[in-house]
C-alpha cells in the first residue's frame, strides 16, 4: 500500500516525464473563462463586511521578498493550506483573513479539483465538498480579487495543471495575478514540463514555487532549486498529502541537501500536524512549514462554518506559537 503510494506519487509529479505530452485525466473540472460579476456580488453578499483589517497588505510583499525578510528575523514562516469553497467560497474569505491575523506568513489556497491524485482522504475529502457547493476556479479568483487587497500576507495559489490547461497558460496566469495572488503551485506540472507556465508567471509577476521530494535524484533537485521562485517546497515524505504520527527522521538531512546547492528559503510541508512537529522542522534549519490537511480538517470536521472558523482559528494560533522568535 504505502509503496503503491510512493509509486504513483513519484512517477506522477516528482520526476515523471512531462505531463504536458500525457493524457489528461478525465474528470475536469470546467474553469469558466469569464469572471462573472453575479459570482464576486454574490460572495460579497454573503461574506460579512470585512473588519477594518488590521494589517494592511504586508506593503504588497512577494512570497520571496516575505520569506527573506523572516529570514532575516530569525523566523520560520507558517504556511497554512486550505481548500477554496469548502464548505463555500464565504467562508473561505472569513477564514483566510483569519488565518492571516493569525499571523499566517504566507497563505496556501488550494483550487478544488476533481481527480485530486497528490491528496490523502483529507484533502479530496475537501475538493469534493468543495465542487458539491458548486465551486469553480474563476469563482476562487473573484473572491481572491475581494479579498487579497485585505491581507497582509501573499496568497499562493495552489492548482492541478489540468484546470490550467483549460484555462489557457496566458489567461490564467494574467487572471491570477488581477486577483491579487502573489503565487503558484501545481504539484503534478514536473520540473521538465514547467517552462511554459513560468514563462507566463514571470510575465505577470507570479512566482512559481516548485517541489522535491525524498525520491528526487541530486542532480535534478538541484535543478529544481535554480528555477524555484518564493521558496522550494520539500516535501517531507513519499506518499499523498495527510497528518502523520511523527516527521520523516529524513527530513533533517534533506533540507541541507537542498541548502547545499541553494540559498533560496527552504519550506518543508506534508504531515506536520502537531505543534511539535513544526518547532522539530524550525530547529532543523527549514525556512517555513506548510501544514494543509491538519487545517483543512477543523473547518471540514466541524458542524457549522462558524464553528469550523473556530476551531481554525485556535489551531492555528497553537501552531504559530509553537515556532521559535514569533
Ligand atoms: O496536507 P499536508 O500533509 O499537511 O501537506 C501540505 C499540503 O496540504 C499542501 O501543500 C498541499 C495540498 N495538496 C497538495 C498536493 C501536492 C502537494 C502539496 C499539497
Amino acid at each position: 500500500m504505502a509503496s503503491a503510494i510512493k509509486a504513483a506519487s513519484t512517477s506522477r509529479w516528482s520526476s515523471s516525464p512531462a505531463v504536458q505530452s500525457s493524457p489528461l485525466p478525465k474528470r475536469v473540472a470546467m474553469p469558466g473563462r469569464r469572471r462573472s460579476v453575479a459570482t464576486v456580488r454574490s460572495v460579497a453578499a454573503v461574506a460579512p463586511a470585512a473588519p477594518a483589517p488590521a494589517r494592511l497588505t504586508g506593503a504588497g510583499l512577494t512570497v520571496s521578498q516575505t520569506m527573506s525578510k523572516l529570514r532575516a528575523q530569525g523566523k520560520t514562516a507558517f504556511i497554512p493550506y486550505i481548500t477554496a469553497g469548502d464548505p463555500d467560497l464565504a467562508t473561505t474569505a472569513e477564514a483566510l483573513r483569519l488565518l492571516d491575523a493569525c499571523g499566517a506568513d504566507v497563505i496556501e489556497l488550494g483550487v478544488p479539483f476533481s481527480d485530486p491524485y497528490a491528496d490523502g482522504p483529507v484533502i479530496q475529502a475537501s475538493a469534493a465538498r468543495a465542487l458539491a457547493s458548486g465551486t469553480t476556479p474563476d469563482a476562487v479568483l473573484a473572491m481572491l480579487q475581494e479579498v487579497t487587497p485585505e491581507l497582509s500576507c501573499p496568497v499562493v495559489l495552489f492548482s492541478y495543471f489540468n484546470p490550467i490547461v483549460h484555462w489557457g497558460l496566458p489567461d490564467f496566469a494574467a487572471a491570477v495575478k488581477d486577483a491579487g495572488v502573489h503565487g503558484l503551485i501545481v504539484p503534478d506540472l514536473p520540473y521538465g514540463a514547467s517552462c511554459a507556465l513560468r514563462t507566463e508567471a514571470i510575465k505577470n509577476n507570479i512566482e512559481l514555487v516548485l517541489l522535491t521530494t525524498p525520491s528526487t535524484p541530486a542532480d535534478r533537485m538541484e535543478e529544481i532549486t535554480k528555477a524555484s521562485q518564493g521558496f522550494v517546497y520539500l516535501v517531507s515524505v513519499n506518499g499523498v498529502t495527510g497528518p502523520r504520527a511523527n516527521v520523516n527522521t529524513r527530513v533533517e538531512s534533506l533540507i541541507q541537501e537542498v541548502k547545499q546547492v541553494t540559498d533560496k528559503p527552504v519550506a518543508v510541508g506534508f504531515g506536520i500536524s502537531k505543534p511539535e512537529h513544526v518547532k522539530q522542522i524550525a530547529e532543523w534549519g527549514a525556512d517555513g512549514v506548510i501544514i494543509g490537511s491538519a487545517m483543512v480538517r477543523q473547518l471540514g470536521e466541524a458542524a457549522s462554518p462558524k464553528e469550523g472558523l473556530k476551531r481554525l482559528e485556535k489551531y492555528a494560533r497553537s501552531m504559530k506559537n509553537a515556532l521559535p522568535c514569533q
